[in-house]
């Protein structure tokens, strides 16, 4: 990869974003070509990566490079411009999956060996594991977030309201979570004094001494903080909860964020699985350790891994389970029809996108007979979950947010160099034995955070960085000068780790020109309620937050202004000059593809990669000189506002409009825009026929790409499909192909 030309790197990853890709990248090369613009493709896609890390299990010819840990180099250079997709964070199951569809494609890498029996075996889990959970994200984010929904899309969200559920003050809809033994309540935190190697050990009571993590260096100002969950309060408090949800009525549902904490989650689900499951875990605890059920990944395992037994066996614990139910609440499902339950996979039901939608939906998920009721919504770390209630409280009062009138919230995100906890995996850990958890300094043996601990208790530490922090406060200011809206730091002096992060904050402030600002710090229960009273009276207010509410605010009020989180503009800019620009701020949208293999329909919304497109050519313009590039950006800015206005976006009905139709509007309007401006006469001249073309061959194109829809498609695969036929799958109409290659020189 050089980055010597002006050159866009767009990843290729998973999912619906991967399908839409397939589609779009024609259209971008045929209008950055024009420009001298080089469009570099990356392939990180979950199946990539694994290919990456098994090269030495593969012949010559299917060797792939480690594409992921080259664009983590280009981070650092000042020229970069990456346009990063949603892509995978893979659960384990999804992570065998894409492991059997790759040994059956041919590629002989090993089998997933969940309990090692060897040291061969435990280096091959230990490369595995390198491929799982959020293992892209903190690569590639080497800068904070700034994430908005773009004026045009929030007026678009104004005339053209989703449907929202209706709020009830009756609802009994609310949240639950730990109140004691907690992350939040146990954490201890400090700026460290000075550049330090630590260690991470545990003093056990039978006078042992673990080294959990025998090294972290850390550099002078950096925060950090040790915190742990207690095993026995989160068993405690899930079987109150349990009974609770039983005794009153209520459904159980449970938000856990096993992706991206892809070290303490899964731990964090499958106490909640054992919990609820807790008699026939009792009866057959024993055959299902020595068949290696793990329902850290999902009830799911525990249906697989019985698979060899005898049927009797295997139809006595199946009614062991389901007997199970009887002393249970009803469990929120995810696919009624199918019944998978919210305890089916730990990837299933994502707090970020979860949460909202069932917000959304008036407090609302689906029950196992297919409607929709009131639940308890349960996420056992109080740190950040008391937001969702604020916000339950508020619907209940107010009722539903109203699209049409209801202000934007905008974040600026503290995300550099895998900031607090979604930094925290390898330093996380499930205490083998009680004892004493201490940080410490490797030079001096000075304990600098210690903490008593008990068996299965999650243990973790977590940093944040020093400068990423001036960044953040620096980004912040200058989102708040941009923009003209106040700024609120949502950080909770009670909290250990954010009173640290206060007193830096003010500092970092000074640095700054904040006339006429209004910049404040409230800790999240105050900073959401003063949010929403004024989203409610049609004012914008930004969010400037931690790395986890970053992530769940930016899918919390997308969701609610815009229904959807893929409409926002997210951009990081590299602190070390570059830009990321992700193309919205959610995920792969799995739903999408099983309705594209079904019915050749992809309801997936690519305006997030066209807004991402426009100021990745916006930033090469400035950086290069590059006066195309500039005009590129400008245009294609009018051709989204446009596709807007004129409602083009995909529908979610099979035989409508969709992604495919929706990008060929874009770039007819982006070739009208080019073709109506006067600042580049070559490229007004270069523009004019394909914009003459598109617009004279629109009916041909728009009927041919909609009458293929409403049949199943095969594209030879979940994870590694084949290019050329999903090619022909997502470019089904020979008249916009040809004449896209026309344009082409
Ligand atoms: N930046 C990244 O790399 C991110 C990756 N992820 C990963 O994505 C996967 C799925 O995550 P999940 O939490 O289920 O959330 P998703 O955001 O993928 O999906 C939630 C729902 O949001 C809607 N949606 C999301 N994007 C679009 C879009 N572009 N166009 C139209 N609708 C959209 C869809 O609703 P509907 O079905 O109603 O149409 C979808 O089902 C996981 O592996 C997760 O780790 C998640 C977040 C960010
Ligand atoms: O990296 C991931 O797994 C998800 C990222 C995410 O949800 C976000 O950044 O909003
Ligand atoms: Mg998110």
């Amino acid at each position: 990869m050089s980055v010597e030309q002006p050159t866009i790197i767009y990843t290729l990853t998973d999912e619906a974003p991967m399908l839409a890709t397939h589609a779009f990248l024609p259209v971008i090369e045929t209008f950055a070509e024009a420009a001298g613009i080089n469009v570099e493709t990356c392939d990180i896609s979950v199946a990539a990566r694994i290919l990456a890390e098994f090269g030495d299990h593969l012949a010559e010819a299917q060797r792939v490079p480690d594409n992921l840990a080259e664009l983590g180099r280009l981070t650092q250079l000042p020229d970069t411009n990456i346009i990063k997709l949603p892509n995978i964070s893979a659960s384990v199951p999804q992570l065998l999956a894409a492991i059997k569809e790759l040994q059956a494609h041919g590629y002989g890498i090993p089998d997933y060996p969940e309990n090692p029996k060897s040291d061969e075996e435990t280096a091959i889990k230990d490369r595995y594991t390198k491929c799982l959970g959020s293992a892209v994200n903190p690569v590639l984010r080497e800068g904070n977030s700034d994430r908005r929904a773009p004026r045009a899309v929030k007026e678009y969200a104004r005339k053209h309201p989703h449907s929202m559920g209706e709020w009830s003050p009756a609802s009994r809809t609310h949240v639950a979570h730990m109140r004691h033994g907690d992350f939040y309540n146990g954490e201890k935190s400090m700026t460290v004094d000075g550049d330090r190697e630590v260690k991470m050990e545990l003093l056990t009571t039978g006078g042992e001494t673990i080294v959990l993590k025998p090294k972290v260096s850390l550099t002078d100002g950096d925060v950090i903080d040790s915190m742990f969950m207690s095993k026995k309060a989160l068993i405690d408090f899930y079987e109150d909860e349990m009974e609770d949800a039983r005794k009153t009525g209520m459904m159980f549902s449970l938000h856990v964020k096993a992706t991206m904490m892809r070290v303490s989650h899964p731990i964090v689900f499958g106490h909640a699985v054992k919990v609820f499951y807790k008699d026939a875990f009792a009866k057959h605890g024993e055959l299902f350790d020595e068949l290696g059920v793990n329902v850290n990944n999902g009830l799911s395992d525990l249906y697989a891994k019985i698979e060899s037994l005898p049927a009797s066996k295997r139809e006595e614990i199946v009614d062991d389970l389901h007997r199970c139910h009887e002393n249970r609440p009803e469990l929120a499902m995810v696919d009624s029809a199918r019944g998978i339950s919210n305890f089916h996979s730990p990837s299933d039901v994502i707090v970020d996108a979860s949460m909202p939608a069932m917000i959304r939906a008036g407090g609302k998920m689906y029950g196992a007979d297919g409607r929709q009721k009131d639940t308890k919504a349960v996420s056992p770390e109080s740190t950040f979950f008391r937001i969702y209630q604020e916000m339950i409280n508020f619907c209940k009062t107010n009722g539903a947010f109203d699209p049409t009138t209801m202000g934007t919230v905008p974040n600026v995100g503290l995300m550099a160099q895998k900031a607090e906890e979604y930094g925290s995996h390898d330093k996380t850990f499930e205490v083998p034995e009680a004892g004493v958890a201490n940080i410490t300094d490797l030079a001096t043996g000075e304990v600098l955070l210690t903490q008593n601990v008990e068996e299965g208790d999650i243990w973790r530490l977590c940093i944040v960085k020093d400068e990423p922090i001036r960044d953040w406060v620096k980004l912040a200011v200058a989102r708040a000068r941009n923009s003209g809206m106040p700024v609120v730091f949502w950080l909770d002096p009670y909290r250990p780790h954010e009173n640290e992060l206060i007193t830096k904050v003010k500092t970092y402030l000074l640095d700054h020109d904040t006339e006429g600002l209004d910049i404040q710090i409230m800790s999240q229960v105050r900073a959401i309620r003063y949010t929403m009273e004024r989203l409610i009276r049609g004012l914008d207010t930004i969010s400037a937050t931690g790395n986890i509410l970053r992530d769940y605010l930016t899918d919390l009020f997308p969701i609610l202004e815009l229904g959807t989180s893929a409409k926002m503009l997210s951009i990081v800019p590299l602190m070390a000059g570059g830009g990321l620009y992700e193309t919205g701020a959610g995920g792969s949208a799995p739903k999408h593809v099983k309705q594209l293999l079904e019915e050749n329909h992809l309801r997936w919304d690519s305006l997030g990669e066209f807004l991402a497109l426009a100021v990745s050519l916006e930033d090469l313009g400035i950086k290069t000189g590059n006066k195309k590039a500039t005009v590129l950006a400008k245009t294609l800015d009018a051709a989204t506002g446009k596709l807007l206005e004129n409602d083009k976006g995909p529908s979610r009905t099979t035989g409508e409009l969709d992604n495919r139709g929706s990008q060929f509007y874009l770039a007819m309007y982006w070739a009208e825009e080019l073709a109506a401006q006067t600042e580049d006469e070559e490229l007004r001249a270069h523009f004019v026929p394909l914009a003459a073309a598109l617009a004279e061959k629109r009916d041909t194109i728009v009927g041919e790409l909609n009458d293929v829809q409403g049949n199943p498609v095969d594209i030879g695969g979940y994870y590694a499909p084949d290019a050329d036929l999903t090619t022909a799958v997502m470019r089904p109409s020979t008249t916009f192909n040809d004449t896209l290659a026309a344009a082409r020189g």
